[in-house]
């Protein structure tokens, strides 16, 4: 057995179903996260990729299937016993305190383990941050709440984060500084689930593809083989 083989994926989704009321979004996903990498979940509006985050955080509580984190079953665990095991979640909608300053939204995680980051290093690590520290959230850019979104996490000590769309609405040099971020981030091992539909900032921070369409995963695909298969995946994408 080759040690890829041996080593078991940081997090595996099977026959994942999930529910808002009665209207069903995923019909029985399946795919991998290795432990170390990046991985996107692409795919058109609506494919139901950011209910995969939410049933992964148990915030779409209506599902059935498997989800295993570091081999424990998340499935009928609570939001807040999915972030104590480690996983962070950055929402498409940034979720930035108006009404707070760059550094006290900073503060507002819990560290629930240990190696999060102290205020300190996040200022250093997202330098753009430090310069704005004493602003109120109404008072950044698109791009600044962005950093702050993603910043905000790192405090937890979670070492799995799941982002959702942290390109949406952004000019494109904005979205290349998160990019560089987030390869950082990698870089600093930390493992990654990223939801996107620009599939340029996929294809800039990806090991892998994760193509999800009508709730189901339709192809996975290496960061090598993307440009083979682009025919195929912006067909999936409708664009
Ligand atoms: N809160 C909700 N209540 C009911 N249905 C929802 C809700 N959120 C999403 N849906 C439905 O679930 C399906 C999957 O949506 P989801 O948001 O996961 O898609 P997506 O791939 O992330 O696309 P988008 O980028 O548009 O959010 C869609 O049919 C959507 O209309």
């Amino acid at each position: 057995m080759s040690s890829e083989t041996a080593k078991a994926p940081l997090l595996q989704v099977e026959n994942l179903n999930a529910w808002y009321a009665e209207s069903q979004a995923l019909h029985g996903m399946n795919f991998e996260v290795p432990e170390g990498e990046l991985v996107t979940l692409i795919g058109r509006n609506g494919a139901g990729k950011s209910t995969t985050l939410r049933s992964i955080m148990g915030i779409v509580r209506k599902r059935k299937g498997s989800i295993r984190f570091r081999g424990a079953e998340l499935i009928g665990r609570q939001t807040y016993e999915i972030a104590r095991q480690g996983i962070a979640y950055c929402p498409e909608e940034r979720a930035i305190f108006a009404s707070l300053s760059v550094r006290e939204n900073l503060g507002l995680p819990p560290v629930l383990s240990a190696g999060g980051s102290s205020d300190e290093e996040l200022l250093e690590q997202f330098p753009n941050l430090r310069a704005r520290q004493n602003s109120m959230g109404t008072m950044l850019s698109g791009g600044e709440q962005q950093m702050l979104a993603i910043a905000r996490i790192l405090r937890t000590g979670s070492r799995f984060l799941l982002l959702d769309e942290p390109s949406e609405g952004l000019a494109p040099v904005v979205v290349k500084e998160i990019g560089q971020q987030i390869l950082r981030l990698k870089q600093r091992g930390y493992t990654i689930l990223l939801v996107e539909q620009n599939l340029k900032f996929a294809q800039m921070v990806a090991d892998r593809h994760v193509v999800v369409e009508h709730g189901q995963v339709v192809d996975v695909l290496a960061a090598d083989q993307l440009q083979a298969n682009m025919a195929r995946v912006k067909t999936y994408l409708g664009v």
